[in-house]
């Protein structure tokens, strides 16, 4: 099931508390290992509150953030729920205990009963409407005082939950409400389920269900096509989020969310270039700005009302909706609080100790970046880490990129994505804060470059460009079999627009912040967001990596990303674009394999293809002796080779990578 990317797992605790130890092993286990987003329940039944400290606390060590807080059943044997001593009452007494000591550590999820709890259920199987009114004031006491998020009992008459929704939102709860469902797997199974929740069953289930009753996979067919029919109509109605029962059988799970396109068949590890969050409903994206592609949190809630995927898109994104800067884009888990604490809120003297800090992301010095959600740098940013280290220490504030690539295999572990079997493109990316003075040296020197569109705004929205508002470039694209073209990233004015008051709002929210009040590290930070630019710039030849020299039309199996960037990376060491800060000395140059290495593996190479061409591979794109070099070596030759040489050559390079791989 993690191949299809849950947005989060539950883990449900035991009833009475009987496997606690195990609820709480295997929590950790989804979270940690398995790293899915994990739910733990957690019931007051049998739990006096140390013991519910006790596994809060155990959870909390281990990184996971989300309960869900529940009563619990009687314990065995037992009609009514008794509180245990130094126990409590109700889940409205845990919420308010989790708040009040963890503070907003946790998400707190509740059970909501469509039906009314059981409790308030009648012999003739109905609630009254008091009944069910007290139970709805109920579930708004237990959201008031600290839930987050409701999931719902299982139930299968959909128009029921639909009114259990409207009901909510008429009193005044207006947090998710996630309908839970439970496909019916076998026919015994859904009698006892049923019967213990008191969940009415539609006369039309009834009577589908009893002439195949003693067939198991009749019933099971019939849970998947009953399940997704439900499913469609609570999404037509609105409803963003579906929470599917699984009980450990996935399968009727995973057929009803392929019956809603929600999930493909074939899964792919990396589907497309940005990381897409677990969210369902986001399957059908396949174009986003590049501009939150460290931030992919911020985006999905951004566009959380954009429901039509691709069609919505660019009718979106030129007449953005994106959706307004709130609190939630800033809401980080705290251990990245803390990871940014340690990391950026050390004292700052000058600028230049702020494109230190710059660097020593880009260098992988450092985990966390104020701008980014993601754990550390992306793979393919790693390929040219050492330039932007140096760009950085120019004064030109990076904080997001992506090399050249010209055609490489859609399966390579930095740069590939869509799955095998195709190949992927991209330009060269840069985007950073300057100050003016280096924006207008940069607007200068693009004059003499027309392959760079740069755009770049300041805090109060001043504008300069050299592409117009409208346009729309396609920076990431793929060829795959018997597709179209796909290309999932672009660069377009009117989202970064929208984006620039996220960017700039990052250096207080996420970073000043980290000071405390009258700081003078602060007040340089706070300098920098008033007067800086933020310069979205894109090299639009892809092609000519090795400046213009090398090119192969047409002939380009594969190209070595590490040195198909560009002008973009000449920022780092272009005299007329300020002076390299006394740090660059600092900056580590020790990946570069030695000269006679090189050569001696190059003469090699040149025996082995057989092609008398004359290569002069830049020794500056090295990264490693490894197999980046190897690729590096192999497309060098391509592109000094003539074409016919090129053709005959192919097979030779793919054995000659083996040797070389191994000689390395
Ligand atoms: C999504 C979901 C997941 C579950 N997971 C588990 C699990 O992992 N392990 C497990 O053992 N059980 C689980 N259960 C079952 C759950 O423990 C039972 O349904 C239990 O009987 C009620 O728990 P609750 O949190 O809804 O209780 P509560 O929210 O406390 O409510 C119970 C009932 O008491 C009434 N009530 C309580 N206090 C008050 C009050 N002060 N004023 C008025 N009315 C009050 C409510 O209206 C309601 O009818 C789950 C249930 C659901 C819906």
């Amino acid at each position: 099931m993690v191949a299809h990317n849950p947005s989060f797992c539950d883990i449900t605790w035991g009833a009475g508390g009987s496997t606690a130890d195990l609820t709480l092993d295997i929590a950790n286990k989804m979270q940690n290992i398995i790293c899915v987003e994990s739910m733990m329940h957690l019931t007051c039944t049998n739990m006096p509150v140390e013991k519910i400290d006790h596994a809060l606390e155990t959870i909390k060590s281990n990184g996971i953030q989300n309960v869900l807080a529940l009563r619990g059943d009687p314990p065995h044997g037992q009609d009514k729920f008794v509180q245990v001593e130094g126990g409590f009452a109700c889940a409205l007494d845990l919420v308010k205990h989790i708040r009040a000591k963890y503070g907003d550590y946790f998400g707190i999820t509740v059970a909501g009963y469509p039906e009314a709890h059981p409790d308030a259920i009648g012999d003739n199987g109905l609630a009254t409407l008091e009944a069910y009114q007290n139970d709805l004031a109920y579930l708004k006491r237990k959201v008031d005082a600290g839930a987050d998020l409701i999931v719902t009992q299982l139930f299968y008459d959909t128009d029921i939950f639909l009114k259990f929704v409207n009901d909510c939102r008429q009193i005044g709860i207006n947090c998710p409400i996630v309908p839970g469902i439970m496909p019916i797997n076998n026919y015994k199974g859904f009698l006892r389920m049923t019967g213990f929740c008191k969940t009415k069953i539609p006369d039309e289930i009834t009577a589908a269900l009893e002439p195949i009753k003693d067939n198991d996979e009749a019933v099971k067919a019939y849970g998947i096509h009953l399940g997704t029919e439900m499913c469609r109509k609570i999404l037509a109605n609105g409803i963003k989020t579906l929470h599917l029962y699984t009980l450990n059988m996935e399968k009727s799970a995973l057929a009803i969310l392929m019956n809603l396109g929600l999930i493909e068949e074939s899964k792919i590890s990396r589907p497309l270039p940005w990381r897409r969050p677990a969210n369902v409903f986001r399957v059908k994206e396949d174009v986003r700005p590049i501009f939150w592609a460290n931030r992919p949190k911020s985006y999905i809630s951004r566009t959380i009302g954009w429901d039509q995927y691709p069609q919505g898109r660019w009718g979106d994104s030129r007449n953005p909706s994106y959706g307004a800067l709130s609190d939630h884009q800033f809401m980080r888990p705290r251990a990245r609080d803390k990871k940014l604490q340690e990391e950026w809120a050390t004292p700052l003297k000058s600028i230049d100790d702020i494109q230190e800090k710059f660097q020593s992301y880009c260098l992988g010095k450092l985990r966390s970046s104020p701008w980014s959600e993601l754990d550390g740098l992306q793979p393919e940013t790693k390929i040219i880490h050492e330039q932007l280290g140096k760009i950085n220490l120019k004064g030109f504030l990076t904080i997001n990129s992506q090399p050249a690539v010209n055609g490489e295999r859609s399966d390579s572990p930095s740069v590939g994505w869509g799955g095998p079997g195709g190949y992927v493109y991209q330009k060269a990316y840069l985007e950073f804060f300057c100050s003016p003075e280096k924006l207008d040296a940069l607007v200068k020197k693009c004059k003499s470059f027309p392959s760079l569109t740069y755009v770049a705004v300041n805090k109060t929205g001043n504008l300069v460009s050299n592409i117009s508002v409208k346009d729309v470039n396609a920076v990431t694209w793929g060829v795959f079999p018997a597709k179209e073209i796909i290309q999932p990233t672009v660069v377009d004015p009117a989202s970064f627009v929208v984006w620039k008051d996220e960017a700039f709002e990052i250096w207080s929210r996420s970073w000043s912040a980290l000071y405390p009040d009258g700081d003078p590290s602060k007040k340089l930070l706070e300098q920098i967001q008033n007067s800086y630019y933020l310069v979205s710039l894109v090299d639009n030849n892809y092609m000519d990596g090795m400046g213009g020299q090398n090119r192969v039309s047409g002939h380009l199996p594969r190209t070595d990303p590490g040195s198909s960037s560009h002008q973009l990376l000449k920022i780092g060491t272009d005299p007329s674009l300020g002076q390299t800060s006394p740090h660059a000395t600092r900056h580590p140059t020790s990946s570069i394999p030695p000269l006679d290495s090189f050569h001696e593996s190059f003469l090699l190479f040149r025996k082995q293809l057989k092609i008398g061409c004359v290569a002069t591979p830049d020794l500056t794109c090295f990264h490693s002796k490894g197999f980046a070099c190897v690729e590096h070596f192999t497309s060098s030759l391509i592109r000094n080779s003539p074409e016919a040489d090129v053709e005959k050559s192919l097979p030779s390079i793919e054995s000659c990578f083996m040797t070389v791989s191994a000689l390395q």
